[in-house]
């Protein structure tokens, strides 16, 4: 069975000094043996500080927001695998809407982004999701595969083992009006078949799918007790001590059944 887990995802938000005062409170507010693993992707300029922060505390990994595909080199303004690495990340998240949207990221950009960070071993969190006309169009699977063909396309199964896609609807996030618990296992149910029907049955089983999307600490437990829910990709409930342990609390107890 897929281990939950529970990633926070802080967008453009804290200082360095801020984050890592944060993590210094949410390791003494977590459980010392949890039964879930917990991620956090502060901003750039917070990686270093929450990497000193998180000390030996190895159950919440690393991770950044974004990246880019070449190693080094003259781009301004950008991140590199070797880099993220070398701050203690161990995952990235790519594709977020917010890219896509905003910054005009697109499928090719994506999968070379996939492609680098696999080869740096870090874990890729592949966000997809449709947009509210897409979704009233009842366009949502295609989309969906569309977007993980686009960022997936190519890859050998082997390579994607240690794979978690974040299902993110464009409607839900930062909305307050999550996707229901019936609209989240649908999703998940069409990406799971998809990886098995493209790569192997095992790809399908092993990788983790996690919702994404105006997850709070009331509507946290409907999601995860779906066994097809792998966790949580978080914004938001995870920028505030008291949510972000509340919302652990409950992947705990669930987690510890699974
Ligand atoms: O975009 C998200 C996580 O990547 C979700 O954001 P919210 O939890 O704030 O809706």
């Amino acid at each position: 069975m897929r281990r939950i887990l529970i990633v926070g995802n802080w967008k453009m938000n804290k200082t360095a000094s801020e984050a890592a005062a944060f993590v210094r409170d949410l390791i003494k507010a977590l459980p010392a043996s949890p039964s879930v693993d917990f991620g956090i992707a502060p901003p750039f300029t917070a990686l270093e500080s929450v990497r000193a922060a998180l000390g030996a505390s190895a159950f919440i990994q690393l991770g950044a927001q974004n990246m880019f595909w070449e190693d080094q080199g003259a781009y301004t303004g950008e991140i590199s695998a070797p880099m993220l690495r070398d701050l203690g990340c161990r995952f990235v998240i790519l594709g977020h809407s917010e890219r896509r949207t905003l910054f005009g990221e697109q499928d090719d950009a994506i999968h070379k982004k996939i492609r680098a960070a696999l080869k740096h071993g870090l874990q890729a969190i592949l966000c997809i999701g449709e947009s509210l006309a897409q979704r009233e169009r009842g366009t949502t699977d295609e989309v969906l595969t569309g977007q993980l063909q686009g960022g997936l396309g190519g890859f050998r199964a082997e390579e994607l083992t240690t794979l978690s896609i974040a299902y993110e609807p464009v409607w839900a996030i930062g909305t307050g009006r999550a996707a229901t618990v019936d609209q989240a296992i649908a999703a998940h149910c069409t990406i799971r078949r998809f990886l098995s029907a493209t790569w192997t049955a095992d790809v399908a089983d092993r990788a983790r799918i996690l919702y994404g999307g105006s997850v709070t600490p009331e509507n946290v437990e409907g999601l995860l007790k779906s066994d097809q829910i792998d966790g949580a990709l978080i914004g938001g409930a995870c920028l505030r001590i008291d949510s972000f342990v509340k919302i652990a609390a409950v992947a705990q107890s669930i987690g510890v059944n699974r």
